[in-house]
């Protein structure tokens, strides 16, 4: 079942003398169930495409699908319903609040969807064993490390049980242990609970988690890998067609994912 359809999105910035094209005339598609990442160089358009999926940010021309919903169609209020319930989000910026418990902050998105569901406990015991937070349900972030305070934003993410999960460099700020932990999680996510997850990333490492990448340069589709072997394999893969996107030679040494 298709989840995401990108249809000949464009998206321009500024004005008639100062132009710049963000995104130009992209498409693809993602199934349910993927786990696929997004790279490309900086300033290929990734951040703008997340936002747009996202509803953040609205496209120029062109359109995109989500669970067979086109967003350039749906008014503010149901722009607001989509992004509570529809997807979930977890980018560089945490924004947890540290007033509140990490309870609370898992469960927050849950009091903006009225009427409030009836299974709330369920729900929090059940993410907060998925990313393994039961033990630190009851501190507030400032006491938690990054990885931690990192695992709580994915929990808060999960709580409303979107179908999509939107990941902008979810491990861009973690050192590469918490970032191995945070995306060992993030496939089991994946693979168990049958989430659907795009992830933007700069790195290959963190894209080797994912079954797909699709490569975006000058905001138009480039080209695309797809795992069928190993994590290391696909690694590789995954480092020559960044040297081939960056108009680079082979790489001259693989260095090990592991
Ligand atoms: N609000 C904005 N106003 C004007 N130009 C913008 C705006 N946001 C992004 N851009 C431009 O659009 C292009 C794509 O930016 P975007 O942030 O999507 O790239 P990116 O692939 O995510 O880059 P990076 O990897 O460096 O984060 C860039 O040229 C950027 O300067």
């Amino acid at each position: 079942m298709r989840i995401v359809t990108v249809d000949h999105l464009t998206k321009i910035y500024g004005h008639r003398f100062n132009r710049i094209g963000a995104l130009n005339d992209l498409s693809f598609h993602i199934d349910a169930g993927e786990f696929v990442g997004i790279m490309g160089p900086s300033g290929a358009g990734k951040s703008t495409l997340l936002n747009i999926i996202a509803s953040i940010d609205t496209p120029t021309t062109g359109s995109v699908w989500v669970g067979g919903i086109d967003l350039t169609q749906l008014n503010d209020a149901a722009l607001a319903k989509y992004r509570r319930e529809q997807v979930g989000f977890i980018f560089q910026e945490l924004n947890l609040l540290s007033d509140l418990t990490v309870a609370s902050n898992i469960t927050l998105p849950l009091t903006f969807v009225p009427p409030a569901p009836s299974d709330i406990e369920a729900r929090l015991a059940h993410v907060a064993d998925l990313l393994d937070l039961t033990g630190l349900l009851a501190r507030y972030p400032t006491e938690l490390s990054l990885g931690q305070r990192q695992r709580v934003a994915a929990a808060r993410a999960l709580i409303t049980q979107p179908a999509l999960i939107l990941a902008d460099e979810p491990t861009g700020s973690l050192d590469s242990m918490a970032a191995t932990e945070l995306l060992s999680y993030l496939t089991k996510l994946n693979l168990e609970e049958d989430r659907t997850i795009m992830m933007v990333t700069h790195d290959a490492f963190t894209a080797s988690f994912c079954n797909r990448i699709i490569f975006i340069r000058d905001g138009a589709y480039f080209a695309e890998v797809t795992r069928s072997g190993s994590r290391q394999a696909f690694f590789d893969q995954i480092i020559d067609m960044e040297a081939t996107i960056n108009g680079g030679g082979k790489r001259r040494e693989t260095p090990r994912v592991d």
